[in-house]
């Protein structure tokens, strides 16, 4: 008996003294996590989001900070919504944080290979991005593309043109997605399929990936719950999207390798066969990596592009002020009227500081792509284990009034004017591009091809919204979609501007129309006294039109020197000359009983 009470006294003394040591273990491990609001069994956090996940995690941070660990079901997600800690992230700890997280979408599509945008950080991916930075969006390879954006873009304006002629609207979000897709196509395959006598519509297959990528995987965050996805058809959905879309890549592929894969045709598929053959760098390429690469092209680059785009309208018309500064900006710089080129950009400040403040304002991708933690770090303070998935609020680090002022919900381009804040992804409180090693290598061809449209956009025609019977304008031109890639929910259908010009359908104009309004201008009608005389309400009648010296009076003698120079001395009827600089010019025509009439007329700013 006395043996057992002595027993029972050792193990009792023995089991307090190791509980002390797993206690004292357990209080010395203790993590110190970041701030979390409370969750809900099961799913988590996940009953706290909208359908705007950057807005809901946008009001959530202003109560929890800017560091703030989420549960999305099981699986832990750190939100990052301020300059100083997306810089921790993007900047100290960016190989640790340089990971993507694999869900069902990502698993399907790596099926087939490895990729840029999905792949983990390792040594293909760091060959795949320096081949994509070195080969496909160089600079050098952007600027190769110049006519083919001009071609393209030509296109669409004629379209616009027949499309607005009788002052009806205009479904431009269609149109912009439709043009951005078509020069994806020529760069990356070499061809556009899209048109009537294309097989395959790759505007479609495009239109089908995206909306299949958007639907929200229960069983990546749930994973009891994956069934869920089965009977609501995604996994089907996903494999039969992304199937249609790599079977036909193949085929594109297996064309060019039968035509030889010329690199000096220089299409992005034709450049990535030489390098398969070549293996420059010691690049090692094979057919299945070549899909997976045009493929991320046209995913990260048609609906990103194309969004800005649309936001960039939208505004624009909601903001005519702006709009133009912006044709002023545009019409002092260059110098036809019918194409405004990639060189004239060049020097068009207020149109850079636009696409700047959409991207701030309204950046295409507003969480940026998720990104995974590879190892345990401390971040702030707080310990982040590996494992959790990292999201970045850009849209709510780039509205920040602690570092953007108290006007920063406001559209401002004027803000960038005379700021050396870039999207490079150095200034940490702009970064609508991403930074670190997992940046967008995609800027140069997405800020040439923007920038571009956007001055063609607004120099030929002017815009306004069409007239809505009910309802807020801006609660409905400001809407979001539900997306990766934040769109307008509306498409974007505006009209053409109806001229303040005579008898409208009495007139064919082949350029632009006049600024209604702008008081510097002033509206030379030349030739022909009789015309002058009936337009004179428009403007100066003209005796003589003498471009630097030089007296004009044939009609392709004045084209000529209007394309050659910019300065224009008129004589008025009283005699008197005056210096102008020529901002643009129309050809006017009008139907007479006896016969058409033809005139040009001069839009002059005082020199
Ligand atoms: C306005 C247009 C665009 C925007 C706003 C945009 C934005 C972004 C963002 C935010 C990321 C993630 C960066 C990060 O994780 O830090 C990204 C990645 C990427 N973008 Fe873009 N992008 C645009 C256009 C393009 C274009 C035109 C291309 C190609 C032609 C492209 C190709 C890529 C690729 C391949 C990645 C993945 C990079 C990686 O994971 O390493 N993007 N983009």
């Amino acid at each position: 008996m006395e043996i057992i009470l002595i027993s029972l006294c050792f193990a009792t003394l023995l089991a307090f003294f190791f509980l002390k040591q797993i206690l004292n273990r357990t209080a010395t491990i203790k993590v110190n996590l970041p701030p979390s609001p409370w969750r809900l069994p099961v799913i988590g956090n996940l009953h706290q989001l909208s359908l705007h996940p950057h807005r809901s995690f946008g009001s959530l941070s202003r109560r929890h900070g800017p560091l703030m660990l989420l549960h999305f079901g099981s699986v832990p997600v750190l939100i990052v919504s301020s300059a100083d800690v997306a810089h921790e992230v993007m900047k100290t700890h960016d190989l640790k944080f340089a990971n993507r997280p694999i869900g069902i979408a990502a698993n399907k599509i790596l099926k087939s290979g490895r990729n840029l945008i999905l792949s983990s950080y390792g040594e293909y991916w760091r060959q795949m991005k320096s081949l994509c930075v070195l080969h496909l969006l160089s600079n050098k390879m952007v600027r190769s593309f110049e006519k083919l954006r001009e071609e393209e873009l030509n296109l669409m304006m004629e379209k616009l043109k027949k499309a607005t002629s009788s002052s009806s609207s205009v479904n431009l979000s269609e149109t912009i997605f439709n043009m951005v897709n078509t020069v994806l196509s020529r760069v990356a395959l070499g061809k556009k399929f899209s048109d009537e006598k294309s097989t395959v519509n790759v505007k479609k297959m495009m239109r089908a990936l995206i909306d299949a990528s958007t639907v929200f995987p229960v069983g990546d965050y749930i994973p009891y719950l994956a069934w869920i996805d089965t009977i609501r058809g995604l996994d089907h959905k996903l494999e039969e999207v992304i199937k249609s879309h790599y079977d036909f890549l193949e085929n594109v592929v297996r064309e060019h390798e039968d035509e030889g894969g010329d690199k000096e045709k220089a299409d992005f598929v034709d450049m990535l066969l030489w390098i398969q053959k070549e293996k420059p760098n010691g690049f090692e390429i094979d057919s299945q990596d070549i899909r997976l690469i045009i493929s991320d092209i046209f995913i990260a680059g048609t609906a990103t592009t194309s969004t800005l785009l649309e936001w960039t309208m939208t505004e624009l018309i909601r903001h005519p002020e702006t709009m133009k500064k912006l044709q002023e900006d545009i019409r002092t710089h260059s110098r036809s009227s019918s194409y405004v080129t990639e060189e004239e950009i060049g020097n068009m400040k207020y149109l850079k500081a636009v696409i700047k403040e959409i991207l701030r304002i309204h950046p295409p991708g507003p969480i940026l792509i998720p990104r995974q933690l590879s190892e345990d770090v401390k971040l702030k303070g707080y310990d982040i284990a590996a494992g959790t998935q990292v999201i970045i609020n850009a849209w709510a680090i780039q509205r920040d009034r602690a570092t953007w002022g108290s006007d920063a919900e406001e559209f401002k381009p004027e803000r960038h004017l005379n700021s050396a804040l870039d999207f490079q992804g150095q200034n940490f409180m702009y970064i609508p591009f991403g930074s670190g090693r997992r940046i967008c290598p995609g800027i140069g061809f997405a800020m040439a091809l923007a920038e571009v449209t956007l001055a063609n956009l607004v120099n030929r025609f002017n815009w306004e919204f069409e007239a809505r019977t009910a309802g807020d304008d801006d609660q409905y031109h400001l809407a979001e979609a539900f997306g990766i890639e934040v769109c307008r929910k509306t498409k974007l259908t505006p009209r053409r501007r109806k001229r303040d010009a005579i008898e409208e359908d009495d007139i064919d104009q082949d350029e632009r129309e006049p600024i209604p309004g702008d008081d510097c201008e002033v509206i030379v009608d030349d030739v022909g006294d009789e015309v002058a005389d009936e337009n004179e309400e428009h403007g100066v009648a003209v005796r003589e039109v003498i471009v630097e010296g030089q007296s004009l009076s044939n009609y392709l003698e004045i084209l000529l020197a209007m394309t050659m120079r910019r300065i224009m001395t008129v004589e008025t009827m009283y005699g008197t000359t005056i210096q102008y600089r020529i901002l643009y010019h129309q050809t006017m025509r009008k139907r007479k009983q006896k016969g058409n009439l033809m005139w040009i007329q001069y839009h002059l700013m005082k020199f």
